[in-house]
């Protein structure tokens, strides 16, 4: 039986109930054989939607009209809920949240990995789930969505925005007013930045033609109380990005670091950059468990730092340490988790592929007063050879924490060469882990399974699994 109502073209599915949330965050709904992912749909809601996608056996939709509301919805707190792509799951319960994000790895990891989930265990929730990120990233563009749609050909000062991007509109930039994911002084210096820049006549940047004077503001804020702003100008001239430097340091005396990068490269990222000091240096200090750890630009470092420590806490659990373990932590970053563990065991030996962070993961063991890690730059795939591992030995554990796009396979292979007692694998990206632990069960042993909640109000869960290796 079909529950089409077609009206011209577009389908309108009634009545559907939502009985699921799938990997990505939508719910999911089923019309006969037809399988429906619906945006911003919770599980118990009852709704009539319009597809904007079919496939064969799939379709995407949106709400049309909401006939029951389900027990797990919630007011959203925030006012660009709705067209920021940032914090999707605002109207659910957090509760709810939690329970589907659990769900999602438990499904990837049997669906894609086989693997038995009966024992995992109950994902840890973040304790705070407002203002908990340490870093953001605006975009500065002439390109403003405007909250009735897209308003192609409107132009003038009022189009200039700085926010986030519109999900599937590259160009488009949501104005932010106030984001719920950083603590003050976050939202204060994007709006007097935004301010500014109108007032002094500073352009925002075309993303279609690549023209303008300001491209990104990357705000860092640490937990004691430092903040590092980075603004990424294309076309600026000299006393234009001086004249922002100089308003700031004036305005905001609690920046410990005031930098800027001329960006003319058609991509924003800021890797291959030099990032220049105005004021301050350039880096802050973040601290965790009485260790202090030296941050800087292009460094990566956990974004929630609270739930990081708890979960270096597990990963160290996990780990079960003795104390004179050889551990390899791969994609080491700024080598937090290698001086998190390093009191633990007898030698960590860190790998990452930006040189920069890595010269941090030295200064942070120096800093700490560690003298038992080794670090290394370089792709990962290239630096882990068998000559690698010959001359600084077998690992008795090694952690990985690799990008969302897991390991390259290259290193997975290896990594089944080494034979190391253990793995305890972090990953942002059950799906990925799930690919390359398909693989590692061959050899181990998946003895325990924990996600962790690092992004409250987003679908993203952060997954932790302890492998030993089957004698
Ligand atoms: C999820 S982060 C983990 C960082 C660190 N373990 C921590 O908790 O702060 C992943 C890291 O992998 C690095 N990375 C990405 N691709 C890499 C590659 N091919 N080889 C080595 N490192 C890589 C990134 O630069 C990033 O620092």
């Amino acid at each position: 039986m079909s529950r089409n109502k077609r009206s011209g073209t577009v389908t309108i599915l009634p009545e559907l109930q939502i009985i699921d949330i799938a990997e990505e965050g939508k719910g999911v709904a089923k019309a006969d054989e037809l399988v429906v992912f619906v945006d911003k749909a919770v599980p118990g809601d009852i709704v009539d939607v319009k597809v904007v996608k079919k496939k064969k056996n799939f379709a995407e939709a949106v709400i049309e009209k909401l006939h029951t509301a389900s027990d797990l919805r919630t007011d959203p707190f925030c006012a660009h809920f709705g067209t920021c792509g940032g914090c999707k799951w605002q109207h659910m319960q957090y509760d709810a949240q939690l329970h589907f994000k659990q769900k999602n790895v438990e499904a990837a990891l049997q669906r894609l990995a086989k693997i038995d989930t009966s024992g995992m265990e109950p994902i840890l929730g973040s304790a705070e789930n407002k203002y908990y990120r340490n870093k953001l990233e605006y975009t500065f563009s002439n390109k403003r969505w405007l909250d009735q749609g897209d308003m192609d050909g409107v132009e003038g000062l009022e189009m200039n925005a700085l926010g986030f991007h519109v999900p599937l509109r590259f160009d488009k930039i949501l104005d932010i007013n106030h984001c719920y994911l950083q603590a003050e002084p976050s939202n204060t210096i994007r709006n007097h930045v935004r301010a500014y820049a109108l007032q002094n006549g500073l352009s925002f940047y075309d993303l279609r033609n690549h023209e303008g004077d300001l491209r990104n503001l990357i705000i860092r804020t640490s937990s004691n109380g430092e903040v590092m702003i980075v603004v990424v100008f294309a076309y600026a001239e000299q006393e234009k990005v001086d004249g922002l430097m100089a308003d700031l340091q004036q305005n905001f005396p609690e920046i410990t670091s005031l930098m800027y990068i001329m960006n003319q490269k058609k991509n924003d990222t800021i890797f291959d950059q030099e990032v220049i000091t105005y004021a301050g240096r350039d880096y802050i200090f973040e601290e965790m468990n009485g260790l202090k750890f030296k941050i800087g630009a292009k460094s990566f470092y956990q974004t929630n730092s609270l739930q990081a420590h708890e979960l270096y806490k597990i990963t160290k659990e996990f780990a079960g340490f003795k104390g004179d373990e050889l551990v390899y932590d791969l994609y080491t970053g700024a080598g937090t988790i290698a001086n998190f563990v390093a009191d633990s065991v007898r030698q960590v030996v860190g790998v990452e592929y930006v040189p920069t962070a890595i010269e941090d993961a030295k200064f942070n063991s120096q800093l700490n007063g560690i003298n038992n890690t080794l670090f290394y730059a370089g792709d990962m795939k290239d630096i882990l050879t068998r000559d690698f591992i010959a001359e600084h030995g077998k690992p008795d554990v090694v952690i990985t924490d690799p990008p969302r796009a897991g390991m390259h396979a290259d290193v997975v292979e290896r990594l089944m060469e080494m034979e190391a007692e253990k793995i305890v694998y972090v990953s942002c990206n059950a799906a990925t882990q799930a690919r390359d632990l398909a693989i590692l069960k061959e050899k181990y042993e998946v003895s325990r399974i924990k996600p962790v909640d690092m992004f409250p109000h987003t679908q993203h869960v952060e997954n932790v699994v302890l492998l030993t290796l089957i004698k």
